[in-house]
């Protein structure tokens, strides 16, 4: 579970992120909101990148920012980027290895790299170099890093964007796996509607840094004030 208490951020004159406060505990949540209401900068601040003004983050009432991104990488948090971060000159099952070094204890790297690769269906391509993957299997190398060791919670910027509606179901049929398969939990921004609405049993809309909404995703999608700041509806 993640709960965030009035956090905030402030990046000069403007606050992405503005006295928030919310519990996310669904295995699959949803973060969305309109261009620069402050998703990635979320992100940025749970895995430790950025730096809130105040405010307390907990993932399994434990606190976070006191960790540095490494040390919460090793209590168990991930994260896949926008722009995919593959290594060219290292194969599939390296770029995922290359984790393993970092997070999981020696005896325990080669079977943590295995099972990740297999679980994301990387296994026929373990052996080819990142520069030859195609995009599909370089957003699954992402998510195969997402489960190195023990994940606790994944968070995943965008990971079906540029992807065919055949491989975006694919790859939320993966995630929705995932909770069950490593005892993580997921929080997922994407801005496919649809596609939240097929992974996520709960939403958080942000707004300007704020919260707009939060709750089960049929209802949030429902609400008037989503439906007129972020789907553009009046
Ligand atoms: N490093 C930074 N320095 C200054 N301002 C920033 C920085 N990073 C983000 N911002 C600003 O913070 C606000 C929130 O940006 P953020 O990228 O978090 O939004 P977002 O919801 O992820 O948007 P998008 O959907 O377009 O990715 C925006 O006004 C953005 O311009």
């Amino acid at each position: 579970m993640i709960e965030i208490e009035t956090l905030s951020v402030r990046f000069g004159g403007i606050k992405p992120i503005d006295q928030l406060t919310a519990m996310l505990s669904a295995p699959v949540s949803g973060l969305i909101g309109p261009n620069g209401a402050g998703k990635t900068t979320l992100l940025n601040v749970l895995s430790g990148f950025v730096r809130p003004v105040e405010g307390a983050i907990r993932l399994d009432g434990r606190s976070l920012l006191p960790l540095s991104p490494l040390q919460r990488v090793r209590a168990g948090l991930r994260r896949s980027f926008q722009t995919e971060q593959v290594v060219e000159d290292l194969t599939a099952r390296d770029n995922l290895a290359a984790l393993a070094d970092n997070v999981a204890a020696v005896g325990e790297r080669s079977r943590t790299t295995d099972r990740a690769l297999d679980f994301v269906g990387l296994g026929s391509v373990a052996h080819r170099l990142g520069a030859r993957l195609n995009l599909f299997e370089r957003r699954l190398v992402e998510l195969g890093k997402c489960l190195i060791g023990t994940p606790r919670l994944i968070l995943l910027d965008e990971p079906a964007a540029g992807l065919t509606d055949e491989e975006g179901a694919r790859l939320r049929d993966l995630v929705l796996a995932i909770p069950d398969a490593f005892g993580a939990q997921v929080i997922v921004i994407d801005h496919d509607v649809e596609l939240i609405r097929a992974m996520c049993a709960e939403t958080l809309v942000l707004d300007y840094g704020k919260r707009l909404a939060l709750g089960r995703t049929e209802t949030v999608l429902a609400d008037p004030d989503v439906r007129r700041a972020y789907l553009g509806e009046l």
